[in-house]
């Protein structure tokens, strides 16, 4: 799979981003006419479990020659000291009582923790840390990347100076179904919590950290893998892709990853939707895991005028997180979507969405003969007939 051909689209937004916290808010997209245009900063999201290879991947990246110059963020909770340590600093100051906000690692590159990875704090980081053209942004093991991935991907339609390329997860070979499986890391009190939140009938299939890490990322690293057989190895490639159908995945040991243009960093994930990503998605073996699944939904090329009803699905299952028309159905929460919908005026337009953010742009690519639309959604519950259903009966309204 591959998430390459950037040149080929233009964007052209014609729903804006919009995050909607409650009923009341208006959402508004608010654009500086006058701001200046600059060149964003890519940020790329590295998440993965306690121990899965994180630090071992920065520091790979950092100590490779790549020609950027990277500010590596790491969030700091609890145990941030320790990973400063170990990671690859050239500078004799990082002994001191009180280190600076950063700190200049060998190529050029720099490093910093932070509390607050909210946008404003990331961009004030950087005001403060000189030129750059890269940011690495790491998150505790025990993050859920939703909840930050939205956060950039909403500002960078608001002017930010940043924009989100993607998200790396890594995981653990030896660990990582025992994880999705019984919960294990999360420790019991979040396991409980988790069942609260996502789970209101507290007997459903549990939702992991894991799960979340996984079904988010755009590009995932099967890392340890010398602590596996190959046999063991293949059942965790099969349940990853069965999670999440869209992402690239690679196997590692020490986190080594030759290549990290295009396949780790400048991945374009957030703008980039190619038929073949969507095809190969549609191909996984989508029930594999008991909680998120990847879930493809085929239909004809639509109508000019159908575009709004099809728009109206989205903001239903997304913003209200129902189906239309009352169709029956269990609960459900959408993570990633992707989509490619040619229209039959010779349009395609190409979807892109995290947890209830979307935004739809225009491909530059027209329309092929027989093209059909993919919508591709991971989550919990998003396989249900219901989907398939409501969708058809709003486009047949
Ligand atoms: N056997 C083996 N050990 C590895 C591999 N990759 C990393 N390690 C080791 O695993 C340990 C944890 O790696 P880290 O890179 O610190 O993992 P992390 O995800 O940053 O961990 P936290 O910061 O605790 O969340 C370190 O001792 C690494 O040297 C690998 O492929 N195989």
């Amino acid at each position: 799979m591959d998430i390459e051909g950037s040149d080929d689209e233009v964007p052209v937004l014609v729903e804006p981003k919009v995050a909607v916290q409650d009923d009341d808010e208006v959402p508004t997209l608010v654009q500086d006419p006058n701001a200046l245009p600059t060149t964003k900063v890519p940020l790329t999201i590295v998440t993965g479990y306690l121990g899965a290879g994180k630090t071992t991947l920065l520091n790979y990246i950092l100590t490779a020659q790549h020609g950027k110059k990277i500010a590596v963020i790491l969030n700091e909770f609890g145990d941030s000291i320790d990973i400063e340590k170990q990671l690859t600093v050239s500078d004799s100051n990082s002994t001191t009582a009180k280190p600076p906000p950063f700190v200049p690692l060998a190529n050029g590159c720099i490093c910093c923790s932070a509390k607050d990875v909210g946008v404003a704090a990331i961009e004030n980081l950087m005001d403060q840390g000189g030129l750059f053209d890269y940011i690495l942004l790491e998150t505790t093991g025990l993050a859920d990347p939703g909840n930050l991935a939205p956060t950039f991907w909403l500002d960078d339609g608001l002017g930010s100076t940043i924009f989100l390329d993607g998200i790396v997860t890594l995981v653990d070979a030896k660990n990582v179904l025992k994880s999705l499986d019984e919960g294990y890391g999360d420790g019991e009190e979040e396991v409980e919590k988790r069942r609260h939140e996502h789970d209101h009938d507290h007997d459903g299939p549990l939702l992991t950290t894991a799960h979340l890490q996984i079904s988010h990322a755009d590009v995932i690293l099967i890392n340890k893998t010398d602590l596996v057989t190959p046999e063991e190895l293949e059942k965790v490639v099969e349940r990853i892709r069965s999670i999440n159908g869209l992402t690239r995945i690679k196997t590692t040991t020490k986190s080594e990853v030759p290549q990290l243009e295009g396949f780790i960093l400048d991945i374009n994930a957030y703008a980039d939707v190619t038929a073949d990503d969507l095809t190969f998605a549609s191909k996984g073996h989508s029930h594999l895991d008991a909680t998120i699944t990847t879930s493809t939904i085929s239909f004809p090329a639509l109508t000019p005028e159908q575009v709004d009803k099809f728009d109206l699905f989205l903001r239903t299952i997304l913003w209200e997180e129902t189906l239309p028309n009352d169709t029956p159905h269990e609960s459900f929460e959408v993570h990633r979507l992707k989509g490619r919908i040619p229209i039959t005026d010779g349009r395609v337009l190409l979807l892109q969405g995290v947890r209830n953010l979307y935004d739809i742009n225009e491909a530059k690519d027209p329309v092929r003969e027989g093209d059909e639309a993919k919508l591709v959604l991971i989550g919990r519950g998003v396989g249900q007939e219901g989907f398939r259903k409501s969708l058809s009966q709003m486009l047949a309204s």
